[in-house]
Parts: C-alpha cells; sequence; structure tokens
C-alpha cells in the first residue's frame, strides 16, 4: 500500500540518526589537505569509513591514495583539516591536548612497518612491554609475560633487538601496543619487510589480538596473505573509500570473497577503473533504474537488449 502524504511527511522530518551511530570508528567526509611551499596536496578528500567494536579490517590502495594519512589520523598522530573522526566515542579533531595524549597511551596501539621503529633496542622484550605501562602509570606484574606468551614469543623477552628475527620484533612490537589493553590496534605494513613464513606469523599475532582479546584491528598493507584473509577488506582511492571485499564462510566450509562498489551518503560511487576503461566510458555515463538493479552505460552507446 501507497504511504499517504501525511506518513511521508512525518518520514522526511524524523531525525535521521548520526552517520555511523555508535560504531567504533567513524570517519564521515574525512578530508586533509597538506601544505607545502604554497602547494596543496588533498590526501583525503571527504573519506567515509565505518567499524564495528571487535572488527579486523585491512585498508589496500595504491601508492600515494591516502592509507597512511587516514591511519595518521585514527592514531591522534595527525589532526585532519576537516569532517569528522570518532573512535570509542571520541572526537580526534576537537580532542584537547591532555585527552590526546590518553588517547594515544590508552586507547589505541601502533605499529610500524620498519621493524626499527617499534621497539627501543637498549632494552629487552619484556622492558618493551613494560615501558607504555609505566609511562601510563599502570604496571601491571606479569602483565608482558602474558602477552608475549599470547603471542607465541615468551622465548624471547630477555632478548634485545638485534637478538631477534624481524618477525619476532612484530610481534613484539604487537604486545608492545597491547600493554595497556587498548581498544584498537593499528598497524602500516606490519608485514612490508617480513617474507610470507613470517608475515604468516605476525598476521596470526594480530588475529590472536582481535579473536583473545576483542581488540578492534585495522591493517593497512599491500601483501595479499593479509588483505585475503580478513573479513572485510576496504579499497581507499584518491583520497575516498572506493571498494569493500567482504568475505565469509560457505556451506561447505569454503572462503566466499564479494567485491562491492562504495555507495556514500549522496549517492556518489567510483566506478573501478578497469570497468571505466573496458567501455570507454568518461565524463558522463547513462543511467537506467530496472526493478532489481541500475544499468550504466556508455554516454553515446545504447543499452544491449540481453
Ligand atoms: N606530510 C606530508 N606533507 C605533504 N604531503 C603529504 C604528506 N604526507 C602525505 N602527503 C601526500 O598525501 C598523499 C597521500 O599520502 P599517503 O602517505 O597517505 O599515501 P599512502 O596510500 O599511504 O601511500 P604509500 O602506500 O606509498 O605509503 C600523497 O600524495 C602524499 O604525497
Amino acid at each position: 500500500m501507497n504511504p499517504t502524504l501525511s506518513e511521508l511527511e512525518a518520514k522526511a522530518t524524523r531525525p535521521s540518526a548520526a552517520f555511523g551511530g555508535d560504531a567504533h570508528i567513524v570517519c564521515d567526509n574525512l578530508v586533509r589537505i597538506y601544505k607545502t611551499e604554497g602547494v596543496e596536496v588533498v590526501a583525503l578528500q571527504g573519506l567515509d569509513l565505518v567499524i564495528d567494536k571487535g572488527e579486523l579490517v585491512a585498508i589496500v590502495g595504491a601508492s600515494g591514495s591516502g592509507k597512511s594519512t587516514l591511519l595518521n589520523v585514527l592514531s591522534g598522530l595527525d589532526v585532519p583539516t576537516a569532517g569528522v573522526a570518532r573512535v570509542a566515542g571520541m572526537d580526534l579533531l576537537s580532542m584537547s591536548a591532555k585527552d590526546r595524549l590518553r588517547y594515544r597511551r590508552s586507547i589505541v596501539g601502533f605499529i610500524w612497518q620498519q621493524t626499527a621503529r617499534n621497539l627501543l633496542p637498549y632494552l629487552t622484550a619484556r622492558e618493551n612491554v613494560e615501558l607504555p605501562m609505566k609511562l601510563a602509570g599502570a604496571a601491571r606484574k606479569g602483565r608482558a609475560m602474558e602477552l608475549l606468551e599470547l603471542l607465541g614469543v615468551a622465548s624471547c623477552a630477555g632478548r634485545r633487538t638485534p637478538e631477534m628475527s624481524g618477525g619476532e620484533q612484530q610481534r613484539v612490537a604487537i604486545a608492545v601496543a597491547l600493554a595497556n589493553s587498548p581498544q584498537l590496534i593499528l598497524a602500516d605494513e606490519p608485514t612490508g619487510e617480513l617474507d610470507s613464513e613470517t608475515s604468516e606469523q605476525v598476521f596470526d599475532a594480530l588475529r590472536t589480538a582481535n579473536r583473545e582479546l576483542g581488540v578492534t584491528v585495522v591493517i593497512v598493507t599491500h601483501d595479499p596473505l593479509v588483505s585475503e584473509q580478513v573479513d572485510r577488506t576496504v579499497g581507499i582511492r584518491d583520497g575516498r573509500t572506493s571498494s569493500e571485499t567482504l568475505r565469509r564462510e560457505g556451506a561447505e566450509g569454503q572462503i566466499i570473497a564479494e567485491e562491492y562498489a562504495v555507495l556514500d551518503r549522496v549517492g556518489r560511487l567510483q566506478l573501478p577503473r578497469d570497468f571505466m576503461n573496458a567501455l570507454d566510458m568518461e565524463r558522463r555515463v547513462r543511467l537506467e533504474l530496472e526493478s532489481d538493479h541500475i544499468g550504466v552505460w556508455p554516454a553515446r552507446e545504447e543499452p544491449s537488449n540481453d
């Protein structure tokens, strides 16, 4: 039955829920412009992203697409130019310096690609894990060893970085990031410097943090081993989220991956570049609404009848 005019009026005036609601990470129309020597680079151009608590998400995209910029914003290291960035209910644009420090110490943990950047070389693995707890005034005896055990690197507790492999260093780095029980772990190319076997161990450690401790994990990666094993991969193109691949288990235990284009709130979507090239689509396309889909045709082509 068609709605009455008064029902439509009521629907139009009903306040709509805020974008992302109370999701764990909400980026709404996020913009980051860098200005160097009078030249402006728009690294994020109205990026929308919603991630729920406890998700394990990979972010992929070409070099320069804005992945590291996004991670720096989410880690509280960088402040966006405009838009909304909210993590665990905290507004990353308007937060005070004191809250930002607390956020970076206790709410979020960060892992860099360069193994040497994650750990202090003159401290042992255990001392590295204890350091953030001491800085936050919340050291708990035994916690460092518990974390090293959970991530399979308890045997490295007494070793300094030169005495550990790259993969062991990254797993210790995950323990450091987890020291103050953060709600969110961000990792920028954590397996970028590692061979595939070692990458697998580091990814397993991140997955353990996600599953055993319930921490939300966001990994920027070029590594298919990582991006093809998470439940959700978000593609970034030109400073915007452009595609998402969702994976689920099929009836026979096989993994089914489905790729979607991301539709923003005003209805914009990015067509995959190879689709556009294949059909010579440029500047404008013709749209046609069908009962269960929308057809998109190159401007001068007639729709095919099949
Ligand atoms: N501090 C900065 N000053 C000026 N421009 C910057 C700065 N940081 C990043 N950019 C620019 O912003 C854009 C996005 O960079 P970003 O590092 O976020 O991309 P990325 O997707 O992480 O790339 P990569 O995969 O190579 O690390 C690029 O054009 C880059 O040159």
